[in-house]
């Protein structure tokens, strides 16, 4: 598999404290990448950088061998924990939106013959994520599980070739979560997308990434904590794509 995305050097720092340091990284094309890493170990962090909602200290992020765009753009999208849905759009809304702000920067409305292409695509990706019966439906009548659905799929409308997910599941109950795992593994499967996923959850690291990275400090100083930041301490490669047939959780339960 190629690399998609290079870290060469990379260093995260607010103000005098180091977050991240020296942090060098190469992610395939189509890999499944589970980040965990004690709290404040910078995971979320190095997200943002790879998102460009901000810049690294130092360093490089390199995409497809070009330097990465230091602002989000369409090749990545993101979801976080919380939901991060428009509560006064339908579902439907929600999800077209960001093909209307797209197609139409100033006003984000498209009309006639663009705006039924982008309602059709719209409907298909909310098909994919399983919210096909709930397109006229507010985030505000919806479970935990089905607002994470729809922010999936305004993540993936815009056919990013990353998805970064922040806890994605960390708020939804045990059975909700299961049903998630396979939802992200099967649009995984059918996009072929790149996945960075942070998650606090061991089990879950293991199940859905195909590698998983451990951020923690190599080097620790008692009297100055914030003088070193963290790295990948672990990186573990896990079973390649093809020879998966689903979750492991699943497979092994
Ligand atoms: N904008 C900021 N300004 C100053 N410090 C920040 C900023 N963003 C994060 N930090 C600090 O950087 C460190 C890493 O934060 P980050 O959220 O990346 O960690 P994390 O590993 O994702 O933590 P958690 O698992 O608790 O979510 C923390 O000590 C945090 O306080």
């Amino acid at each position: 598999m190629s690399t998609l995305l290079s870290l060469r050097d990379l260093w995260v720092e607010y103000g005098d404290k180091i977050v991240l340091e020296k942090v060098d990284l190469d992610i395939a094309e189509g890999s499944f990448v589970s980040i965990i890493g004690p709290s404040g170990a910078g995971k979320s962090s190095l997200l943002r950088v790879i998102l460009g909602q901000e810049s690294p200290t130092r360093g490089t992020i390199m995409l497809d061998g070009a330097p990465l765009a230091p602002e989000c753009g369409p090749d990545r999208g993101v979801v976080f924990q919380r939901y991060s849905v428009f509560p006064h759009l339908t579902v439907l809304q929600n999800t077209m939106f960001g093909l209307e702000c797209a197609g139409s920067p100033l006003t984000a409305r498209l009309f006639g013959a663009a705006r039924a292409k982008a309602r059709a695509e719209a409907t298909a990706m909310l098909e994919a994520v399983g919210l096909g019966d709930n397109l006229h439906i507010y985030p505000a009548q919806m479970s935990g599980g089905m607002q994470q659905r729809l922010a999936i799929a305004q993540a993936l409308i815009k056919r990013p070739r990353i998805l970064l997910l922040d806890e994605p599941f960390g708020a939804l109950d045990p059975g909700i979560r299961a049903d998630m795992h396979g939802l992200i593994t099967q649009l995984w499967r059918e996009f072929g997308l790149t996945i960075i996923m942070v998650t606090h959850d061991i089990r879950e690291a293991f199940s859905l990434g195909t590698r998983v990275l451990a951020l923690d400090k190599r080097r620790h100083d008692p009297h100055a904590p914030h003088r070193f930041g963290a790295t990948a301490v672990y990186d573990l490669p896990l079973r390649p794509r093809e020879e998966e047939a689903s979750p492991r959780e699943e497979t092994a339960a």
